[in-house]
């Protein structure tokens, strides 16, 4: 049984990071490309990170099977229809995943990511075949999922076409535009990532970044100050600078956590019981727990949710009251966001908060 064997709420989660590894083989299978493993055993071995690396180490992770599902139509339909039946196994009843849709390319994006030949598959037309996996799995798997649009922190020329997109695609689910990528090669937003962010701002596009997860506290103040974030992805390294989290507790700033990937990325002490997230739990601060990239960590939200039982002394009442606070941060309407709620409400067994 699960840990917290309720409806939940995920608002972290990278669709590329979730890929099943079965999926991956097959695909390599059927057009015909060469992996360097071909049993699930070494594609695993290969995929995960078992130790604590450091972000760099992890994102390379990424260059061993990207190219499979990149450039290939129903590959990435694919993806998004089993991600969402994955979710919906692991209890969760609303989820926000997100991806970079020129990772996914190979036309109309430079460079070409991951060695692919060019093809004619857009970043744009990756986001309405995404928009279709999700859509068909929310109906197959009956729960409610959204999409956030990643700029990558090396590609600023591509944030503009992001930002575009979360526009175009506002009435097929995708809510909201992200910064990912590595933070510590460069921790200043460069100018395309600013102009991106003030154009979402413009056009009442949702914000989230990723910041002070293995960068320093100043990072998740330029997100909030400059790129005017309503979420930080993260943002474990902000309690290193006490005004600042003092200033985003009182904002309810929601802090985007995810455990198990803070660990094996190097973001934290991988001694679970000193993480920062018990400080957010002791302060009452508004976060949530998410898994990030399953497929790397061979995690599922399961394991996540064990790991801040077992070792941060997360309780029941704390489960419930996070993934409150998860669904009052998402970037759902507020019709949409109070119906999600109530779902929860009931579920939980408590109350409805009509002031909501
Ligand atoms: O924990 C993380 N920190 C920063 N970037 C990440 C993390 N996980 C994944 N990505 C990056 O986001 C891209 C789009 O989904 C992924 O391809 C990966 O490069």
């Amino acid at each position: 049984m699960a840990t917290f064997d309720k409806p939940k709420v995920e608002l972290h989660v990278h669709l590329d990071g979730a890929i099943r590894l079965e999926t991956i083989l097959d695909v390599a299978k059927k057009r015909g490309i060469k992996l360097e493993a071909d049993t699930l055993q070494d594609l695993m071995q290969l995929c995960t990170v078992y130790e604590p690396a450091t972000l760099t180490e992890f994102l390379s992770k990424f260059n061993h099977y990207m190219h499979v599902i990149a450039g290939n139509r129903e590959a990435i339909k694919r993806v998004a229809y089993e991600f969402v039946e994955t979710k919906a196994k692991e209890g969760v009843i609303y989820v926000e995943v997100r991806y970079s849709p020129h990772f996914l390319a190979n036309s109309s994006v430079d460079p070409i990511p991951w060695n692919q030949k060019e093809g004619d598959l857009t970043p744009d037309e990756v986001v309405s075949l995404v928009n279709q996996g999700l859509s068909d799995g929310e109906k197959a798997f009956n729960i409610k999922v959204r999409s956030i649009l990643c700029c990558m922190r090396h590609m600023p020329n591509w944030s503009m076409d992001v930002v575009e997109l979360c526009k175009k695609y506002s009435s097929e689910g995708v809510v909201a535009i992200d910064l990912a990528g590595d933070e510590s090669l460069n921790c200043v937003a460069y100018p395309g990532h600013r102009m991106a962010y003030e154009e979402a701002v413009k056009s009442g596009i949702h914000r989230t970044v990723h910041a002070g997860e293995v960068g320093p506290p100043s990072v998740v103040k330029e997100a909030v100050e400059v790129l005017k974030a309503e979420r930080i992805g993260h943002g474990y390294h902000t309690i290193e600078d006490q005004e600042l989290y003092k200033q985003l507790l009182e904002e309810n700033m929601h802090f985007e956590v995810c455990p198990i990937s803070s660990k094996l990325t190097g973001a934290c002490n991988p001694d679970f019981t000193k993480h920062p997230v018990i400080r957010f739990k002791e302060d009452q601060a508004n976060y949530s727990l998410n898994t990030d990239d399953p497929l790397i960590f061979n995690s599922t939200l399961d394991t996540d949710y064990m790991t801040a039982e077992k070792y941060m002394g997360f309780t029941e009442e704390e489960f419930k009251r996070i993934n409150i606070n998860s669904a009052k941060s998402s970037f759902l309407p507020e019709k949409e966001k109070k119906d999600l709620l109530n779902h929860l409400f009931e579920a939980y067994g408590m109350m409805v908060n009509t002031s909501f």
